[in-house]
């Protein structure tokens, strides 16, 4: 980063020498920058560069008012670096690989210093720092560039999370992940339990990229469970592990314009055609279905709902759909006319396809639930430092009693949620399939709403912590930004907000003792 140049010294006399157009010099956080020449090529235009202030001087709280830190560490920026003040260190660094952030609440307490945990063993803390460090490695750079480009994952990313079963384990624990190799062999495949899984579902959601949280292969935790729970062992091994290895893509293709989670009233059809389904019809809102292979898809059959797997040919087309996120996430209207599907791709009971879909719901919403609250900590990490480094009216933001008001219910709600989440979690562990299915529908559909409903107004109170910045796509509330648009993702899909939290009320009532009165 830092070239040969940075490592000569200078007395700030020296630098402040240098105050002038054509012979500008600055220092930031006691590293000594050369903008003679990049004044003219600064976006923020030159002059407030040559202010009495900055020219020459200590610009450091100056420009964490208007940048982030990342801006002096792009390659093309930290070359203006010509050596560093005498006498003096750099305090301010980005986190290292696999490292924990130190900001208070920036992480779940378990990875706080001297806090303790009834769930985590030292598997896991292995297990979260090794995943971390390929996060930030590999994930990170083509999360910024898909989100901001609207790229699909490249082929590269992928090929690299299979190779560390990073696609299987998303999958959850399960048969699926026997005889791979996990993390390097972190982990083995009977040990992988849910906390694991918690823990990727928290580290892809840290980039304040949202649309790319989806194009993250989202397609395939939500629509292969059925395969693998339903399908033949011909069709799972004719599919299963080239997607779990990287090489094709899935899409979970259930909702429609006609009907999103009404399944009673879609219109996709499939007929019935010696050994052949004849399926025609459109799906909407279809996550990853532009660059996918395979659809798990839910169909209109003579005695009921059926949920087959269709696989891409001439006569399945996908468009892409605009939403308020990044085309990342690969959105598609699907269309099906006259697509021949063999009878074998049938996953599950013919008629009674929806124990199917209701059979990994639980599921997915506690994923979306996980990968939500994570974003919502970072948004909380975020205005943390903010409130912290801007400065108004001489003093930090955070001496503003409205400003700690908001910041405190943030942080409240993000903690309140990370002990929910982890005590749902812990049963997941330890329950049969049929216990979660009748114990946790209910309090995870809560917990979804409550983690949805929460992001809401921490979108809301964020915005105003950060202003004017909450609004432009990059820069200072780049984050914010990104999150305020996108948080009505979580709060939709997987089961609509206002809809889980009824589920969560209905099921209580279910199971009303008829001994109990006032
Ligand atoms: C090494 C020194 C600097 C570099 C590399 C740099 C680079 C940049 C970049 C890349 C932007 C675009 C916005 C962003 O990506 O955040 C920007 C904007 C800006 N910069 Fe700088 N800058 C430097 C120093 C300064 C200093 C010392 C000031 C002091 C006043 C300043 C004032 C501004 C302003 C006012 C903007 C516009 C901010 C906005 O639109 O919100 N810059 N700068």
């Amino acid at each position: 980063m830092a070239s040969n140049s940075s490592s000569k010294q200078f007395t700030t006399e020296e630098v402040a020498r240098h105050n002038k157009e054509g012979d500008l010099w600055i220092t930031i956080d006691s590293k000594v920058y050369d903008l003679s020449k990049f004044a003219g090529l600064h976006p923020g235009g030159p002059n407030v560069l040559f202010a009495n202030s900055v020219a020459g001087q200590d610009a450091t709280e100056a420009f964490f008012g208007l940048h982030r830190l990342e801006v002096l560490h792009r390659p093309q920026y930290a070359r203006l670096q010509i050596g560093t003040i005498q006498g003096e260190e750099p305090t301010i660094k980005p986190l290292g690989p696999g490292e924990a952030s130190k900001v208070p609440y920036a992480e779940a307490t378990w990875l706080a210093d001297g806090f303790q945990s009834p769930y985590y063993t030292d598997g896991h803390r292995k297990f979260q720092k090794a995943v971390r460090t390929f996060f930030s490695e590999v994930i990170q750079p083509a999360a910024l560039e898909c989100e901001e480009k609207g790229k699909r994952i490249p082929q590269e990313v992928v090929d690299k999370m299979a190779e560390v079963n990073l696609i299987a384990m998303r999958l959850g624990p399960g048969k699926h992940l026997k005889g791979r190799t996990l993390m390097n062999g972190i982990v083995t495949p009977e040990e992988f339990d849910y906390f694991h899984e918690l823990i990727i579902n928290t580290e892809l959601a840290r980039f304040g990229t949202r649309g790319f949280v989806d194009g993250l292969l989202n397609g395939i935790v939500i629509g292969v469970p059925p395969i693998l729970n339903y399908g033949s062992p011909e069709l799972q091994a004719r599919v299963v592990p080239d997607i779990l290895n990287g090489k094709k893509f899935l899409a979970l293709a259930i909702s429609e314009a006609f009907a999103g989670s009404d399944v009673s009233g879609l219109q996709t059809t499939a007929v019935r055609d010696g050994d052949f389904w004849v399926v025609t019809g459109t799906k909407k809102w279809i996550t990853n279905g532009v660059f996918s292979d395979y659809f798990t898809t839910g169909c209109k059959t003579e005695t009921g709902f059926t949920v087959m797997l269709i696989e891409r040919n001439d006569n399945v087309d996908t468009k892409a759909i605009k939403t308020s996120y990044s085309p990342t996430a690969g959105t598609a209207y699907v269309t099906f006319d006259n697509v021949r599907v063999p009878v074998a791709n049938t996953l599950g009971p013919v008629g009674n396809g929806m124990s199917v879909i209701l059979s990994n719901f639980n599921h997915e919403r506690w994923m979306v639930t996980a990968t939500a609250l994570a974003a919502q900590r970072v948004v909380v990490e975020e205005c943390l430092k903010w409130a912290t480094q801007r400065m108004v009216f001489g003093k930090p933001l955070s001496s503003q009693a409205v400003i700690r008001a908001k910041l405190g219910l943030m942080i409240s709600r993000v903690e309140a949620a990370q002990s929910w989440i982890e005590h749902i979690t812990h049963q997941m562990n330890n329950m049969t399939y049929a216990e979660t299915a009748s114990k946790l529908a209910g309090p995870i559909g809560l917990l979804k709403a409550f983690v949805t409903k929460c992001g809401s107004e921490t979108a809301t109170d964020a915005s105003q912590v950060f202003g004017g910045r909450a609004l432009t796509v990059s820069g200072m509330g780049k984050v914010i930004e990104n999150y305020h648009r996108t948080v009505m993702f979580d709060a939709i899909l997987a089961g609509a907000e206002d809809v889980l939290a009824d589920l969560g009320v209905r099921q209580a009532m279910k199971k009303m003792p008829p001994s109990s009165r006032l």
